[in-house]
């Protein structure tokens, strides 16, 4: 395996063999998800460390290649072909996930309202999450939880799925597809991947999460006030 990407173009990040392994989690009920650790090339977490975007307030924010480096661009790249999604979507039970258009978005930072229990909106098929974290600190905080329902976050599905570097889990939206985590407020880095059922979507969603973006940067130091009394079992809808 080629684990360094000093030529990125060069070497693959990510390998769907590797969601072939038998350790990774894969599982029809409650909803239909994945749980996969070590996604990644060890020799590749410098370079994804240095290229992730630099972004100045919490949340998701849509991709711009611009505000990214060479190695997170591949990877992004990676994640959102057609043969990854449909080999994705073929364990879940999807067929034609490579046909769907795909949103991405990132976090470099959380604040204490993010996490809250939700299933994702009905314009998603489906949803990854790959973690870039070099290390968590041993707390559940930030941990993402799979949940029965929709408040309880101490009612998981699995154990809580920690958010460092190659941890990748992947669910097929459902009105049961409830998922959140105990509020974490600082650095916490996540690519998500969303395959959407309409372009029309992928537009209406990209110009509402840069306009989220221009208001958290004009209204961020509120928006943390606001979110750092969150309950633990706080719900959003979708
Ligand atoms: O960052 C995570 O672990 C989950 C994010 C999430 O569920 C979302 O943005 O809809
Ligand atoms: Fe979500």
């Amino acid at each position: 395996m080629v684990t360094t990407i000093d030529s990125p173009a060069a070497a693959h990040l990510l390998d769907p063999a590797r969601l072939d392994r038998p350790d990774v989690v894969v599982r029809q009920e409650p909803f239909a998800f994945l749980i996969a650790g070590a996604q990644l090339p060890a020799g590749a977490a410098d370079a994804l460390e240095r290229d992730f975007p630099r972004y100045g307030s919490a949340g998701f924010f849509p991709w711009e290649p611009d505000e990214c480096g060479p190695a997170i661009n591949q990877l992004i790249g990676e994640l959102t072909a057609p043969a990854f999604a449909d080999h994705v979507g073929a364990r879940l039970g999807i067929a034609d996930l490579g046909t769907r258009p795909s949103l991405v978005t990132i976090c470099r930072y959380l604040n204490r309202r993010h996490g809250t229990i939700h299933t994702d909106s009905r314009s998603k098929i489906a949803t990854a999450l790959l973690y870039l974290n070099p290390d968590w600190p041993d707390t559940s905080e930030g941990c993402l939880r799979f949940l029965n329902g929709i408040d309880d976050i101490d009612d998981l599905v699995l154990p809580e799925v920690r958010p460092v570097y190659g941890n990748f889990v992947v669910f097929r939206r459902a009105d049961n597809s409830f998922h959140g985590h105990l509020p974490h407020e600082g650095e916490r880095r996540v690519i998500q991947v969303a395959w959407l059922t309409s372009e029309k979507e992928k537009t209406r969603k990209t110009q509402r999460g840069r306009f989220s973006r221009l208001l958290k940067r004009l209204l961020g130091k509120l928006d943390r006030r606001f979110g750092a009394e969150r309950d633990r079992n706080a719900a959003h809808p979708r």
